[in-house]
């Protein structure tokens, strides 16, 4: 009896679960994010035979890549890439974008350059299956709370790039940020362009406020543009020259973010300044 009460109960439970989806607005978010997070951990083991057959190599970030690229469209995200043509073709550079979520993996793997790593906190290295693909794929880990080791990390990256003709991208708010307007920037990301002297490519990932919002617990299908600015040279810079550079790179990523927030969902109040 107390079983068949208990499956009664699921059942219902289950066929509920249609209609909530359907009203909360709540729900869906979580479900959508919850999703996204299963979804990726599936991929992330897909990934992991795939990518151990080279061992540590960043040329498994080909395989992630190819791996995430489909993910936009379960969630009905549009996305467009501008100003592809400002990559340099064959050379090693410091790629800078905005951060809002942990969505920009979408926009991220969109134009992922080959031979490209980013740097991440190292607490991504513990999660499970994919703590293990970032590992494999050579993704550059550093420990936020020991600034020191941190700087150490990118000095050897300064070298790697070089040695190994590698690309690195830098989130340089540090965190994610969904004010809808981007933190100051710190300066690691420019410290190390002016180190290996390569240029540095800011990619300026429009805002998701018109679609995602973590705060309003919204998430529905939109639109996406990752635009790709100018390079900025680094040859002949030194070390105190990377306070100028990184307001310049700022400033510039800025006012792109601004102009697309105001072409993609022109009914929004621009953010509070930071
Ligand atoms: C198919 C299956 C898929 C499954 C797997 C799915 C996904 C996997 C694939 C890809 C995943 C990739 C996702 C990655 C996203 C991760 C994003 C993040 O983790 S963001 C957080 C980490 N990143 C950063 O923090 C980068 C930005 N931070 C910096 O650059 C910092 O400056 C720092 C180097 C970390 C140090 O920070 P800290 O706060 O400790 O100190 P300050 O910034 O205040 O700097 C102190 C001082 O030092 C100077 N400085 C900084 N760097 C250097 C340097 N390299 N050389 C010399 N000096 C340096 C800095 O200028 C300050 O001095 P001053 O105040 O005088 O200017
Ligand atoms: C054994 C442990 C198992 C744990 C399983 C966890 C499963 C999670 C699965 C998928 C997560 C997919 C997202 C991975 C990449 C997200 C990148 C990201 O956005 O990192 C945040 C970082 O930039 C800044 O961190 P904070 O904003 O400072 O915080």
């Amino acid at each position: 009896m107390e079983v068949t009460v208990g499956t009664a109960a699921l059942a219902l439970a289950l066929l509920a679960l249609p209609v909530l989806y359907e009203r909360s607005g709540s729900f869906r978010f979580f479900c959508k994010m919850g999703f996204y997070n299963g979804w990726i951990l599936l991929l992330a083991l897909v990934a992991i035979p795939l990518c151990a057959l080279r061992g540590r190599d960043v040329e498994n970030m080909k395989i992630i890549r190819g791996l995430m690229q489909h993910v936009k469209h379960l969630y009905g995200i549009r996305m467009a890439v501008r100003g592809a043509q400002h990559f340099p073709p064959r050379q090693p550079y410091v790629v800078v974008s905005n951060h809002q979520s942990s969505l920009d993996l979408l926009g991220m793997m969109e134009v992922l350059p080959d031979r490209c790593v980013p740097i991440a906190k190292r607490e991504l290295l513990y999660m499970g299956a994919v703590g293990v693909v970032c590992w494999l794929g050579g993704i550059i880990f550093i420990d936020r709370k020991r600034t020191h080791d941190a700087i150490s990390v990118m000095a050897e990256a300064a070298h790697t790039m070089l040695s190994q003709d590698v690309r690195v991208w830098v989130f340089p708010e540090g965190t994610r940020n969904h004010s809808g307007s981007m933190l100051p920037f710190k300066r690691g990301a420019f410290h190390l362009a002016v180190q290996a002297q390569v240029p540095v490519v800011p990619i300026v990932i429009s805002s998701y406020q018109h679609f995602y919002s973590k705060q309003e617990r919204r998430f529905t299908a939109g639109q996406c543009v990752i635009q790709v600015l100018p390079p900025l040279p680094t040859r002949g810079l030194g070390p105190a020259d990377v306070p100028a550079l990184t307001e310049r790179v700022r400033a510039a990523m800025l006012e792109a973010f601004e102009a697309l927030s105001a072409e993609l969902c022109p009914t929004a109040p621009p953010p509070a300044p930071q």
